[in-house]
């Protein structure tokens, strides 16, 4: 073929797709059955929409969606075949026990965790590894956990006080990550992956984790280039591509730990506490699902935990107030730092578990639209007819942030939970989700970021700084504290 009839070739496939894709967006746009929903355009038009604010951008949907219901009103179309609704009684209608709706594979197969609780997509799938995650996270179980996560706390509240002595800061962005990732392994695994033992608190996991954060948006749009990845050497992908090879790094440091323990079972048999693997082990679950599921909870037990936990010692450390009330509150149950009250007794403290609440609304750790498919028959959500096979969703954030719910929404306010329409309010706290795919994790997630806030506050008494250059928390040392202030 002459190079003229090549360009004449690829210039009438070039008209060609376009002429689909704008053929594609017109019928999206204009016949498609959610058409009478109001939204922009552009996401009515195609997903590419929600792809360029995320990777250009750099602005998720979570991101955009108050300026998007403020435009276009409580039911916005925010992708061609998705609507976001902004009314708290939208979620109920969502997420609730009698909507067995199953979840969206583009969310869901995007986190590498395909065949694990969080990422089976029907809840008949789900169903056989939530029985087992029931009893390993019972409140039975979870009592018994309580032993490791003070005695983790404890050597965490050591590191802080060391740093201190000596003079050094201490980050308190990877901290309460670093103590996260020691108390769930040792659940997990029955040992201590020893991350708070790292300089400044930068494991290589949490690391990676960390660099790997934005290679999962890309994935989301372009599940493909994940398994094109997997062929090229990961020297060539160092230098081009840091938070894909910090995914590789974080994925093979935790198959290394997942086959360890399923070749040598016997490894688990002296831990001093409850192993979480054990019981998983006891089952004949395959090595790729052990896997996924070994990274759901430990991306469950180290990002959402130590969010909640960093959070709440953000807001105490900044308000010296706050801190003296909920340490006279601590005093009150323990007077004497040598007997150790009831667990019951901490776990009922009225101002921290404010304080935790607080931290879970403002940051509820999963702030995305939890998204679900509408089943073959359709259903009522507020009143309007959706569509089977739409995809719905609301975003804990716009629940948590309703100035319909919360006063000054915006703001930390513990006290707001002990006010007399508090029992109200916690009807609407639902950064646990609701319904069938609620977190398997709730009991463990309410009780240990509690127990850390408070024996970290029964210890120190520290002074914080926010880096104005990278947002970074970090805890000074008194001595330069004193000087700074
Ligand atoms: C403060 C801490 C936590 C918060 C705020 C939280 C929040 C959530 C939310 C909102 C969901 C539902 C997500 C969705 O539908 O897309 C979820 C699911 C889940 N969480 Fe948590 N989580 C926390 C900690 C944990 C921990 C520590 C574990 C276990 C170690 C855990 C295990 C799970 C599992 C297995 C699911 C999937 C349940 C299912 O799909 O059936 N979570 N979590």
């Amino acid at each position: 073929m002459g190079t003229q009839l090549w360009l004449q070739f690829v210039a009438s496939l070039a008209v060609l797709t376009i002429a689909r894709l704008s053929w594609k967006a017109i019928k999206n746009v204009y016949f498609h059955p959610l058409s009478r929903f109001p939204g922009p355009m552009p996401a009515a038009a195609g997903s590419w929409w929600n792809m360029i604010h995320e990777l250009l951008a750099g602005k998720g949907l979570s991101d955009l969606l108050p300026e998007l219901h403020a435009k276009y009103g409580p039911v916005v179309r925010v992708g061609p075949n998705e609507l976001h609704f902004a009314e708290p009684a939208a979620y109920r209608e969502i997420y609730n026990t009698n909507n067995r709706w199953s979840k969206d594979p583009f969310i869901y197969h995007s986190f590498g965790a395909d065949n694990a609780s969080f990422g089976y997509l029907t809840v008949e799938e789900a169903k056989p590894r939530k029985m087992i995650l029931a009893s390993v996270f019972s409140r039975k179980a979870v009592i018994g956990y309580l032993p490791c996560i003070q005695e983790q706390v404890n050597r965490f509240c050591d590191i802080l006080a060391q740093n201190d002595r000596k003079g050094h800061s201490s980050n308190l962005l990877f901290g309460p990550r670093a103590l996260s990732l020691d108390i769930i392994t040792i659940l997990m695994f029955g040992r201590s992956f020893g991350a708070m033992e790292s300089p400044d608190f930068c494991h290589s996991i949490l690391c990676s984790l960390n660099d790997s954060l934005p290679a999962f948006s890309i994935l989301k749009f372009f599940p493909s280039v994940f398994q094109l990845l997997e062929y090229l050497p990961t020297q060539f992908l160092e230098r081009f591509w840091v938070s894909h090879v910090g995914l590789r790094r974080f994925q093979s440091e935790l198959m290394k730990q997942v086959i360890m323990v399923r070749e040598d079972p016997t490894l688990l048999q002296n831990a001093s506490y409850p192993v979480i693997f054990r019981d998983l082990l006891a089952t004949d679950i395959p090595l790729e699902s052990l896997y996924s599921e070994a990274q759901t909870l430990l991306t469950g037990g180290i990002e959402n935990v130590s969010n909640t936990t960093m959070f709440a010692l953000w807001h105490l450390w900044h308000d010296k107030e706050l801190l003296h009330q909920v340490q006279n509150e601590l005093q009150e149950i323990w007077p004497d730092p040598n007997v150790f009250p009831e667990i019951e007794a901490l776990e009922n403290l009225p101002l921290f578990t404010a304080v935790v609440k607080e931290a879970l609304r403002l940051a509820p750790g999963i702030p995305y639209p939890a998204t679900r498919i509408i089943p073959q028959t359709g259903a009522v959500i507020q009143t309007q007819f959706i569509p089977p096979g739409t995809v719905v969703g609301v975003s804990t954030l716009m629940v948590h942030r309703s100035t319909a719910l919360f006063r000054e929404p915006n703001t930390f306010q513990p006290l707001r939970w002990l006010e007399p329409n508090a029992n109200e309010l916690n009807h609407h706290l639902v950064a646990f989700s609701k319904g069938p795919r609620a977190c398997q994790g709730i009991k463990y997630a309410s009780s240990c970021p509690r127990l850390s806030v408070i024996f970290v506050c029964s210890t120190s008494n520290f002074c914080l700084v926010l880096l104005w250059w990278s947002c970074k928390p970090l805890l000074l040392p008194s001595s330069v504290a004193s000087i700074s202030s």
